[in-house]
This record gives structure tokens, C-alpha cells and sequence, in this order.
């Protein structure tokens, strides 16, 4: 696997890049950037890696709304495991190239009518995603540029770090129990990490949606700015970050996290049945179905 990863990874470079921030944050983000290696060819995630500060900027780049389908999944997957094996990567920054979303969480249509063998390879690509990004040794910074509902505020969750933009519209949470279905043990305990259990506890049984302020306040972020400073206050953290040595931080984080991937890896397969039988219930099917009927009308 790793030597196809390495084998396929493309580098192109792409001259050079001002140091200094632009108006709009999102179409700047890549001028932090002195010397690049384009490692996506791919429509859905775009990654830069600058040789020269070893960060990447990963943007989402999935209209509508960033949502995790299999195929995201399955590249955003490939993409971590790329620079995880890169030794010149030190640091990953996650952001949107879309507005006002960055990510709208599972794409629900691969929960939705489907057969069981679908929502087997679905929930294996959601739980290898969640692997990779959790337990990657490098430092991975969120920079968080829009609405970022369950499995996006998974993925941030995920991250060493969270900058918000600091619109009070945006909202990020496990919102699940809101769509009748429920969060899998993981996702709650990598919010417990994050806020701790009280907070989880709530935000989990009401499917809460922090807006911006609320997120800083319980801890589900660390920082709010103003939105097109996201990317370049995410640059800012890293280098902070990245000053520490390598080998000590790395081994801390994994120390932090380790129990928490353990518990996953033991139940892998019981975690994958039991989302293919929670799924093909009618009265889940149902749910989704209505939750994707007023996510229509919401809009016209
Ligand atoms: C083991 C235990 C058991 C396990 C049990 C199972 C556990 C599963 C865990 C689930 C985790 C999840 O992430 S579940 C996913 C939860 N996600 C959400 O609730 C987000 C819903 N979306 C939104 O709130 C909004 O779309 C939002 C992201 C804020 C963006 O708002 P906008 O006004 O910009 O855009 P909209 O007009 O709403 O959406 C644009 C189009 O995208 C579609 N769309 C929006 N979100 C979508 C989504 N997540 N998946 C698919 N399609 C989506 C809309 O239907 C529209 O389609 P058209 O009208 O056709 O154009």
C-alpha cells in the first residue's frame, strides 16, 4: 500500500508565493506557501505541501456542500496516508474552498436506499478515514470556514487544533439524534476528548449545533477570528506547534490517543455489523428520508 501511495504521488512545483496575507482569506491560503508539491490531481480535496515550512493545506473542494461520500472518503483517506509516509510533511492544515460549509458531514444519500454491502464499504472507509486522521503522527490544524455538522465536526475533532471563523451564523456539533440516528461510540469519545464528558453528554442527547461563540466557550474550538483570517491564524498556530521537536510531541499525542483508537480497533467489525443493521432499518430509513426531505424544502 505504501509503496503504491509513494509511487503515485505527484510533485509539481509552483513558483513563488508571497508570505503575505491577502483579502480574502480562502483564495490567499495557498501564499503562506514559498515552495509547493501538488499532491492531489483529484477533483474532490486539493493538497499543497510547501517543502519549505513541511506544512499542507488540504481544502475541501466538494460542491454542494463538502459532504463525506465514499469517494471523499476514500480520497481524503489516501491523501492523510500520503503525507503520514512523507517525511518532509510535518503539519496538516484542513480547511473548505467552499463557502459558508466545511463540511456538511456523511453524505446521507450513502446511508439512504442503499444494500448492505454498500453500507459496509461506506462505514469501513468512514472508520478508515477517522484512523488515519486520529492517529496521524503529524500535526493537523482545522481550519473551520463554515457550517461543520456531525461527520464534519467529526473530522475537525479529529485535529490537534480548531480555528473557527468567528461568524455566529456557522454552527458545528454531533447533530445526529437530530436526524433520528445515533452517534457511534468513536465519534462520542473523540468529543469526550475534546470537551469533556458533562458537555458530550449534553450535546450529544440534544444533537447540539454550537454556533461559533458557543463552540469557543465549551472548548469545541480554541479560537475564533474573523473568517479571512481563518487559514493564515491556522498557519500562525502551526508554526507554534511545530517548535516543539518532532519525536516528543509525536509520542505525547499518541499517548493521549492510543486507548481511544485501541477501543475502535477492537471493534471494528462489531461497529461495521452494527451500523449495516442500524442502517437498513425501516424506521431509520425512514428518518433519513424525511431529514433529506426538509433539508429540500428548507430550501425553497
Ligand atoms: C453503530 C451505531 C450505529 C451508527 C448509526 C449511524 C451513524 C451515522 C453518523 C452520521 C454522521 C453524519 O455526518 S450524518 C450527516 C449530518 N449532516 C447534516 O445534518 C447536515 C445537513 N446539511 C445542512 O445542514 C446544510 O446543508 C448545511 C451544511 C448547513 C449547508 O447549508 P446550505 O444552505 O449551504 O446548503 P443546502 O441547500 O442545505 O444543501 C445543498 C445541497 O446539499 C444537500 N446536502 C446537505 N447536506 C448533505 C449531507 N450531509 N449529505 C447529502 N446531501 C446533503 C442538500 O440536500 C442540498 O441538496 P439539493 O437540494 O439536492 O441541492
Amino acid at each position: 500500500m505504501s509503496s503504491i501511495l509513494r509511487r503515485c504521488t505527484k510533485l509539481t512545483h509552483s513558483g513563488i508565493l508571497s508570505m503575505l496575507p491577502g483579502s480574502n482569506g480562502r483564495s490567499c491560503a495557498l501564499q503562506y506557501f514559498a515552495s509547493e508539491k501538488r499532491y492531489s490531481t483529484s477533483s474532490k480535496i486539493k493538497v499543497d505541501l510547501d517543502s519549505n515550512t513541511g506544512v499542507a493545506i488540504m481544502q475541501f473542494q466538494s460542491p454542494p456542500v463538502n459532504s463525506l461520500s465514499l469517494d471523499f472518503l476514500t480520497e481524503f483517506a489516501i491523501n492523510i496516508e500520503k503525507l503520514e509516509l512523507d517525511r518532509s510533511c510535518r503539519g496538516v492544515i484542513i480547511t473548505s474552498a467552499l463557502p459558508k460549509v466545511f463540511s456538511a458531514g456523511l453524505d446521507i444519500l450513502e446511508m439512504y436506499q442503499k444494500s448492505p454491502e454498500h453500507y459496509v464499504e461506506f462505514w469501513k472507509a468512514v472508520q478508515e478515514a477517522w484512523f488515519k486522521l486520529y492517529g496521524s503522527s503529524k500535526v493537523t490544524i482545522a481550519a473551520i470556514n463554515g457550517n461543520s455538522p456531525a461527520g464534519g465536526c467529526l473530522l475537525a475533532m479529529c485535529c490537534d487544533y480548531r480555528i473557527m471563523a468567528e461568524n455566529p451564523r456557522y454552527s458545528i456539533g454531533l447533530n445526529e439524534t437530530q436526524l433520528g440516528i445515533v452517534a457511534p461510540f468513536w465519534f462520542k469519545d473523540t468529543m469526550q476528548n475534546v470537551v469533556g464528558h458533562r458537555e458530550t453528554e449534553k450535546g450529544l442527547q440534544l444533537g447540539k449545533l454550537y454556533t461559533a461563540p458557543e463552540a469557543l466557550k465549551v472548548g469545541l474550538v480554541d479560537e475564533l477570528v474573523p473568517e479571512e483570517k481563518v487559514v493564515s491564524s491556522a498557519a500562525e498556530a502551526m508554526s507554534k506547534w511545530l517548535a516543539i521537536p518532532d519525536h516528543a510531541r509525536q509520542l505525547s499525542k499518541s499517548m493521549m490517543r492510543k486507548p481511544t483508537i485501541d477501543r475502535l480497533l477492537a471493534a471494528r467489525e462489531a461497529d461495521i455489523t452494527n451500523f449495516v443493521s442500524f442502517t437498513s432499518k425501516d424506521s431509520i430509513q425512514k428518518s433519513l428520508g424525511m431529514y433529506m426531505e426538509m433539508l429540500k424544502k428548507r430550501r425553497s
